[in-house]
């Protein structure tokens, strides 16, 4: 089951500084919607909204018919999972009791988990690809891999909208490609926040692109990550190509001139 998400004129500041500007959206049911924009456009700060850990200053965002913003925490909890850009947990924990941490919402008080919820868990671990490892100590594993086992614990809370802020950080080649093809056929609502453009090409149904706490463009891949759009908000400019056998765009970036780069106070190697 999933819901759509939709983001209305939302608004956020801290301490006086605002962050977001009135900012709209739509992310249909069972599909994935990416977030993009450049460093600091607003991506985190709008995950976090929208996953209801900050609240807005105006504006609302609707989980279905519902304002997620008024559903008790922990129904809340049940639809919504939110996996954060760099996700720790302090207690030596194995593997498997990180993942099990993602059916506390689904648990009375006290209440031990079930054979539904050992199974959740190890569907979870088995999507990615981290099933080995199930008695493992989390905090024994590569950045990559404790990646992997938090999505994991996203996946077996069974939410209806999941929120992934960079859920392709510190992976490797074919884990990027496989996580964004689970997220893809979740039949979740996904929401997540991506940097590489050419991966959200191929795997979003929809992305949004964001600047200055702004929305720049929304729409299908091929619709927002135009050569114009992408100049005006990354400044440069690539080559596009639809891919012969999906249609959706590939960007090629140019190599930057090393003069141009020096200039732009990038270290170039
Ligand atoms: N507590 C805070 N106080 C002041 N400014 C903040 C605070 N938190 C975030 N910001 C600012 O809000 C802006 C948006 O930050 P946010 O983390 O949402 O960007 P982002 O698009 O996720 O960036 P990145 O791609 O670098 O992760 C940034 O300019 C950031 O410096």
């Amino acid at each position: 089951m999933s819901a759509p998400v939709r983001v209305d004129d939302v608004r956020y500041a801290i301490d006086g500084i605002p962050l977001l500007h009135g900012v709209s959206l739509t992310a249909p049911a069972g599909r994935l919607t990416g977030v993009l924009g450049p460093n600091g456009a607003g991506k985190s700060t709008l995950l976090r909204l929208i996953a209801g850990l900050t609240r807005p200053a105006a504006g609302r965002v609707l989980l279905g018919d519902h304002d997620l913003h008024r559903l008790p925490r922990k129904v809340r909890a049940r639809r919504v999972a939110y996996l954060e850009q760099q996700s720790t947990t302090e207690q030596p924990l194995l593997v498997r009791q990180v993942v099990e941490l993602g059916r506390i919402p689904h648990l009375g008080r006290w209440q031990p988990p079930g054979p539904a919820d050992r199974a959740a868990v190890l569907d979870a671990l088995v999507a990615v690809g981290m099933i080995e490892y199930a008695e493992r100590r989390w905090s024994t594993l590569s950045g990559g891999e404790q990646q992997r086992v938090q999505l994991a614990r996203a996946l077996a809370q069974q939410p209806e909208v999941l929120i992934l802020d960079e859920p392709t950080n510190h992976l490797d080649l074919a884990a990027q490609l496989t996580i964004m093809a689970q997220v893809a056929a979740a039949g979740r609502t996904g929401i997540a926040a991506v940097h590489d453009l050419n991966l959200a090409a191929s795997y979003c149904d929809r992305v949004v692109l964001l600047s200055g706490g702004s929305v720049v463009a929304a729409g299908t891949p091929a619709e927002v990550l135009t050569p114009d759009v992408i100049e005006e908000v990354y400044g440069v400019r690539p080559r596009t190509l639809a891919d012969p056998e999906s249609g959706r765009p590939v960007l090629i970036f140019d190599r930057i001139p090393a003069a141009t780069a020096a200039g732009s106070g990038v270290q170039v190697p």
